[in-house]
């Protein structure tokens, strides 16, 4: 039996709260735009690859800042501290064509698909799976829009190999954006030392014949391109980067400093971020405590092992347990799925084998809902002994079955 009409609670205070759609929602062209060229892009890979192949990163670091600001003095610095092995990616070093080279020179940038797609490419070799630091991306909003369409295709990929045999190659990514700042004459005035610094360094190799020689830009050695390079980044990166906020685990890094403390600050700031407000003492006393994020992910995949291991085990439960969700619990959470928040009794049997109600909570937490059940006890009084006086009773057990989730924004990374 369901309880429809008493099983499903409603909160005054939530459906006033109701979010009622944009009337306008914002056609932005660039994001247009990175739709169809992340489309042509992604269907490239594949189509060359085959989908099962797609397998990026888990963990990137994305490195922005002004020319100068400090990305490259710092990349390996960063490795280190996050225990990296694998090569960073500079964009400005995928970028070799003739005509790229030629836009780069002039300070300019090269097209987004192009970018985006050796990028893309080069996020497939294997022996970057765990992780790795790209220098220079994205750098304009078309980019932007791509990097959160790249993400989302990641959760996909995930999602649709979970219950498969390469599972473990589809892990949860986590994306790091990470600005290094610098004001403009610093930015100008750092360009020009590395252009002398290049020029030191490459005659030194010339004279000696070792080592390997440095690329001389253009942009470094006249303080107009210089100067330039950093109106670009201002107009078409900055504020770019600043909108992925919101969305992946973001880090400010105040790079107009002696190196030492530039890198203090990268270490505070990719540290768990409450390090930032705790005294170090008492960080240290609790950073023996597992992040939650972690526990998160191990629970999930011990989650799909779980449900992995029902189908085999308890076929038969399982489907019985989909059909109730499907058949009994849907049509509630549907009906009220503005409050994020349903309450289904039953009295079916089938929860009375106590593994049905295990699946039936994985099962939802697998599809991204977060689902309780309490059982009650009801005695209900059927006959009345006129002889003895004693009430007889039917034992009635209910199962509440409670359903949370949210319609709101989901933080990605
Ligand atoms: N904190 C710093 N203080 C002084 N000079 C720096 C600092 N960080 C980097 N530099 C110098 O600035 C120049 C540009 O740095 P680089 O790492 O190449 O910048 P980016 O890769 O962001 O363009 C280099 O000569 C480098 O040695």
């Amino acid at each position: 039996m369901l309880d429809q009409a008493a099983g499903v609670v409603w909160s005054s205070g939530l459906m006033s709260s109701e979010q009622k759609p944009a009337a306008n929602p914002p056609q932005d062209l660039e994001i247009k735009d990175a739709q169809l060229i992340f489309n042509r892009v992604w269907r490239g890979l594949e189509n060359e690859f085959g989908r099962e192949n797609l397998q990026f990163p888990k963990e990137l670091i994305l490195l922005g800042g002004a020319p100068g600001s400090g990305k490259g003095t710092n990349t390996n610095f960063i490795r280190k501290v996050r225990g990296i092995t694998a090569e960073p990616i500079v964009i400005s070093e995928l970028l070799d064509s003739p005509e790229a080279r030629k836009i780069k020179e002039e300070g300019g940038m090269v097209g987004d698909e192009e970018v985006l797609r050796l990028l893309l490419f080069r996020l497939l070799r294997s022996n970057i799976r765990d992780g790795t630091v790209l220098d220079g991306f994205p750098r304009t909003k078309v980019q932007v829009e791509c990097l959160k369409l790249f993400y989302d295709q990641m959760i996909s990929l995930r999602r649709e190999f979970s219950n498969t045999p390469t599972a473990h190659l589809f892990r949860q990514p986590t994306f790091h954006i990470m600005v290094l700042f610098v004001d403009e004459a610093e930015s100008i005035e750092r360009q020009l030392k590395r252009g002398r610094e290049s020029i030191a360094h490459n005659k030194e190799v010339r004279e000696s014949g070792i080592g390997e020689l440095w690329e001389e830009r253009k942009t470094d050695f006249d303080p107009e391109l210089a100067r330039n390079r950093y109106r670009t980044f201002k107009e078409k990166t900055y504020d770019a980067l600043v909108s992925l906020k919101q969305i992946f685990h973001y880090h400010f890094i105040n790079a107009q400093a002696p190196i030492e403390v530039v890198q203090q600050n990268i270490i505070r700031e990719l540290d768990y971020q409450s390090s930032l407000e705790l005294d170090p003492r008492t960080y240290d006393s609790l950073r023996a405590i597992p992040l939650a994020e972690d526990i998160v992910q191990r629970a999930r995949q011990e989650l799909v092992k779980r449900l992995d291991g029902y189908q085999v085990e308890h076929p038969e439960l399982l489907k019985a347990v989909v059909d109730f969700i499907q058949e009994k619990t849907m049509p509630i959470i549907k009906r009220y799925a503005v409050s994020g928040r349903a309450t289904i009794n039953t009295e079916d049997p089938l929860f009375d084998q106590p593994i049905a109600l295990a699946i039936l909570i994985d099962i939802f937490s697998e599809r991204g809902f977060k689902a309780s059940v309490d059982i009650h006890r009801q005695e209900i009084p059927e006959r009345f002994d006129l002889a003895t006086g004693k009430i007889e009773t039917r034992k009635k057990k209910v199962y509440r079955i409670m359903v949370l989730f949210t319609g709101s924004t989901i933080r990605r990374g």
